[in-house]
């Protein structure tokens, strides 16, 4: 898989080089390409924002830087013929799940827009549109600064579950939020006692049915205390 992230911070982006993200990108799981937006622009102070048409508080990003990067990117495809997907992260965008993950974890090329200030003009968008496919994706109900954070969040969503990276791609299967839609159940490791609190007797038992029903029942139990939402969709519940 090719990524490549434009921003104007790409220093945000330094952390995918650790860990499991670079050994991903040592293993050639994954070619992961920064963009400096001010790249593209051609005058002294580098600007790439200007104030809203229509008037209101902030700035938006200029459309000229953009439309260039994302010229240069697409001039460079990874394989003749391969159009990336356009991933914007926005607070307006579509919630991101795990299952965008997996989705977007299937595509050979991932660009990702990194905006800043109040937003990417939305002609870039609407001109990316005609040419490859755009989604504008959420992390959540809460504003960041800019997309570079979001973008290291769904980078590392989807690196994660790329082939061949995972060690044990079991772990995989019993994830938070994986195939059974339930919240993960809590986990514990040695001492059996530790401050006055012990691993519960059942996952000590050896028993293994035993243990895999409470695991169930404490996903079950964790999942609608805290995410009821995700038992709505859950088969069987009469929704
Ligand atoms: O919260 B976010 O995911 C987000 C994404 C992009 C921009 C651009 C300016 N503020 C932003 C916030």
């Amino acid at each position: 898989m090719r990524i490549d992230v434009v921003t104007i911070f790409p220093d945000y982006l330094a952390p995918l080089g650790l860990s499991l993200p670079g050994k991903a990108q040592e293993r050639g799981l994954v070619d992961l390409r920064t963009h400096d937006l001010r790249e593209h622009t051609h005058d002294r102070h580098r600007t790439v924002d200007d104030t809203p048409s229509g008037g209101g508080a902030g700035m938006v990003m200029r459309p000229e830087p953009w439309g260039e990067a994302l010229d240069a990117i697409l001039a460079s495809p990874p394989e003749p013929a391969v159009r990336p997907r356009l991933i914007v992260p926005t607070p307006s965008g579509h919630p991101f799940r795990q299952a965008d993950a997996h989705r977007l974890a299937a595509e050979p090329w991932l660009v990702m827009a990194c905006g800043r200030y109040e937003g990417i003009d939305q002609r870039v968008v609407d001109w990316a549109a005609e040419r490859m496919p755009v989604e504008e994706i959420s992390l959540g109900d809460f504003v960041l600064n800019g997309g570079e954070v979001a973008a290291l969040a769904v980078i590392e969503a989807v690196i994660r579950l790329l082939p061949g990276f995972m060690g044990n791609p079991e772990s995989l299967a019993e994830e938070s939020h994986g195939g059974d839609g339930l919240l993960e159940y809590p986990v514990y490791t040695k001492p059996a006692s530790w401050r006055g609190h012990d691993v519960p007797d059942v996952l000590l038992s050896g028993d293994h049915g035993r243990i895999a029903a409470w695991r169930r029942e404490q996903a079950e139990r964790r999942t609608a205390e805290r995410r009821p939402d995700l038992l709505a969709d859950e088969p069987g519940s009469g929704d």
